[in-house]
């Protein structure tokens, strides 16, 4: 699967609690990430990450684009809904996009659990299965 790992800054060390703590499901996926996001997962876990752009420089429009060709199956994308994004009509872009295409999307860590223990229990291949 391809997997998109986002966190805004507030939200970037829940998104490396969050790695750390389920790499070995990670590892076995490819992983993409917004350009300060992807770094300090890097750095914190030693994943393998293809790092986009960082957002505000349009790093979540080159997610969306790959939703867009189908190339991305999920998005892990811990928001931080408190603090105001110069890049807020990316951001919503991005989330529309998921929905277009039935992408699945988590904006938080509650959401993210249960989407990484599904996605290890194979809970995912009706995205293989979809035309
Ligand atoms: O702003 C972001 C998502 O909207 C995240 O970008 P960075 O990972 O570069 O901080």
């Amino acid at each position: 699967m391809n997997i998109a790992l986002i966190a805004h800054d507030k939200k970037k060390d829940d998104m490396v609690n969050f790695t750390t703590a389920y790499t070995a499901i990670l590892k076995k996926h490819t992983l993409y990430a917004t350009g300060t996001t992807g770094k300090r997962i890097n750095e914190a876990t030693g994943l393998d990450i293809q790092r986009f752009e960082s957002g505000p420089l349009g790093g979540d429009q080159q997610i969306g684009a790959k939703i867009a060709t189908n190339e991305m199956d999920l998005i892990i994308f811990f928001r931080d809904p408190l603090t105001a994004q110069p890049h807020e009509p990316d951001i919503s872009a991005l989330m529309r996009l998921c929905d277009v295409y039935q992408i699945p999307l988590v904006t938080n860590v509650g959401g993210a659990e249960v989407l990484i223990r599904a996605l290890d229990a194979g809970f995912f291949e009706w995205r293989s299965l979809q035309g």
